[in-house]
């Protein structure tokens, strides 16, 4: 593992939206992102907010800025999952990964399948590029607290193994499991 790195974190949140890019709605899913780990993260960080478009070219650019020029921890996206032509964010996130995490999409679908069957529609998932750990949720915003809420728990140790700065949380609203002497 990689020495613990305890300066202030950077965590990316990108809504994925044609229509809440150009403002036919207000972008919802991304504040509740940040509303999210603003409770469930007590250790120092930084919010990188962006909304882009739907799209193959856009997504993945936006994402590599991310990783590589912004040097990211961690990075949410919202948005683009689902079947539809538009929904390109895996595609995109195939071409910028290095390191699929596949248990991460398989958890968060699960979970969500005691919500809504159409859980069952989003191809989301995580991966790691460099020290960025990329995690995919969909576009509703409901669905922001149930998959955070299942997957967050196994982040802050990914951050550790992959050298990205350390965090910790507040176990009353998500209770990070470090295993033993790490
Ligand atoms: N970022 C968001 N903020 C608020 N509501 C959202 C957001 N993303 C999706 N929604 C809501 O969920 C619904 C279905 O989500 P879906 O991802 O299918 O949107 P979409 O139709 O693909 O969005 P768009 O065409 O803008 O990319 C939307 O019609 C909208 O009501
Ligand atoms: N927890 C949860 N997961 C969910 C949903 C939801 O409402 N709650 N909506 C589903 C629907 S209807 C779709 S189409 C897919 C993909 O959504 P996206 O294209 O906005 O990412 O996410 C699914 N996952």
């Amino acid at each position: 593992m990689a020495s613990a790195n305890t300066a202030s974190a950077r965590i990316g949140i990108l809504t994925i939206s044609d229509r809440a890019s150009a403002g036919t709605y207000e972008d919802l899913s991304g504040p509740a992102i940040e509303a999210w780990l603003r409770r469930a993260v007590t250790s120092p960080w930084t919010a990188d907010y962006r909304i882009i478009p739907d799209g193959f070219e856009s997504v993945r650019d936006t994402l590599v800025t991310l990783c590589d020029d912004e040097c990211l921890d961690l990075v949410f996206t919202t948005g683009g999952t689902g079947p539809s032509p538009r929904d390109l964010t895996p595609e995109a996130m195939a071409a910028v990964i290095e390191k699929p995490l596949a248990g991460f999409g398989e958890q968060m679908r699960r979970i969500s399948l005691n919500e809504v069957p159409t859980a069952i529609l989003s191809r989301q998932e995580a991966g790691v590029r460099g020290r960025t750990l990329i995690v995919n949720l969909p576009g509703k915003p409901a669905s922001i607290a149930v998959c955070l809420g299942a997957v967050f728990p196994a982040i802050p140790y990914c951050l550790d193994l992959i050298g990205a700065r350390r965090i910790e949380t507040d176990p009353q609203v998500c209770a990070a499991f470090r295993p033993k002497g790490a």
